[in-house]
C-alpha cells in the first residue's frame, strides 16, 4: 500500500474494496460518472460517509456532476495494489480451508491462493481447484521459493501459535486468522482475526440497539 493510504482511517480503508468492486461494474457497463447517492444505494453506506471517505483521497465530487468513475477506479487500483497479483498460502485443508480453496478469490480482486498445507498425509500431492496441497514439512521451503508473504490460517486452535511462529520465520508478513486463538507476533507482522462468533454477536447487538435508519450513527461507532 502507498503511504497515502496509510493515513486514511481504518474504517475508510475497509470500505475501499466495496467501492472498488461497484465502480468496476459501473465502468464495464460504460458509465462515466456516479453520484454519492447512487453509490450509497449500491454499497449500502450512507452518502455522508461516502463523501467523507472520498475526501480523504482527494476525490472531490462536483455538485450536479458527481464523481468521475475513471479517476476513482485508477485511484483505487493503485491504492489496493490491484495491478499486482498477491500469492497467498492456506494452512489447514479441513472444512473451512477446503471451502476457501473452492472459492475463486481472483474473480473479485488480485489475490490468489497458490499453495496449501496440511499434516494429513491423505491430502498430500492432491490438487484442489488447481491449488497443490503440500505437507507441513515443506512449509518453509515452498513459502520462500514462491515468495509468499500472506497466509490464511484454518487449523485447529491449539496448533495455531506454533504454525504462526513458523510462518513468521519464513518471512510471512500478514496472517488472516480464522482460528479462535489469539496470536502473538512481532510488531512488524499484521494479523487480522476473523471470529465469526464475534461478528454474529455484533450483528445481533446492532439489530437490537440501532434499528435500521440510524446507519450514520452506526458508521460513527465503527470508525472509532
Ligand atoms: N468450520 C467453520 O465453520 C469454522 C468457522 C469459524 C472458525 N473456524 C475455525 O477454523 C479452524 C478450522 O476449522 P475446520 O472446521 O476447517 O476444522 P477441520 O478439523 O475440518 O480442519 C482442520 C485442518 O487442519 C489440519 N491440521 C491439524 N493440525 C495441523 C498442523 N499442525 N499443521 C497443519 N494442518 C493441521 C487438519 O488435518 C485439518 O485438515 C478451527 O480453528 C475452527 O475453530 C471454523
Amino acid at each position: 500500500m502507498s503511504n497515502e493510504t496509510m493515513k486514511i482511517p481504518q474504517a475508510t480503508a475497509k470500505r475501499l474494496p466495496l467501492y472498488y468492486r461497484f465502480l468496476k461494474n459501473l465502468h464495464s457497463s460504460g458509465k462515466q460518472r456516479v453520484s454519492s447517492a447512487e453509490l450509497s444505494e449500491a454499497v449500502k453506506v450512507d452518502s455522508a460517509t461516502i463523501r467523507r471517505d472520498f475526501s480523504y483521497f482527494g476525490a472531490l465530487g462536483k455538485k450536479g456532476y458527481g464523481y468521475n468513475v475513471n479517476y476513482l477506479l485508477t485511484f483505487f487500483r493503485k491504492t489496493l495494489d490491484q495491478d499486482e497479483l498477491t500469492k497467498v498460502a492456506l494452512i489447514g485443508v479441513g472444512n473451512l480451508g477446503t471451502a476457501f480453496l473452492n472459492y475463486n478469490f481472483l474473480k473479485n480482486n488480485n489475490t490468489k491462493i497458490s499453495c496449501a498445507f496440511d499434516v494429513d498425509t491423505s491430502k498430500m500431492g492432491t490438487m484442489i481447484r488447481e491449488v497443490p496441497v503440500f505437507h507441513m514439512d515443506e512449509l518453509e521451503k515452498v513459502l520462500v521459493e514462491e515468495e509468499i508473504s500472506v497466509a490464511i490460517l484454518t487449523v485447529p486452535a491449539p496448533v495455531a501459535q506454533m504454525i504462526t511462529d513458523r510462518l513468521v520465520g519464513a518471512n510471512v508478513k500478514g496472517i488472516l486468522n480464522f482460528t479462535p486463538a489469539r496470536l502473538n507476533v512481532p510488531a512488524s507482522i499484521r494479523v487480522h482475526h476473523i471470529d465469526l462468533a464475534v461478528e454474529l454477536q455484533s450483528l445481533v447487538y446492532f439489530l437490537k440497539h440501532y434499528p435500521t435508519g440510524e446507519i450514520e450513527e452506526v458508521e460513527e461507532i465503527e470508525a472509532e
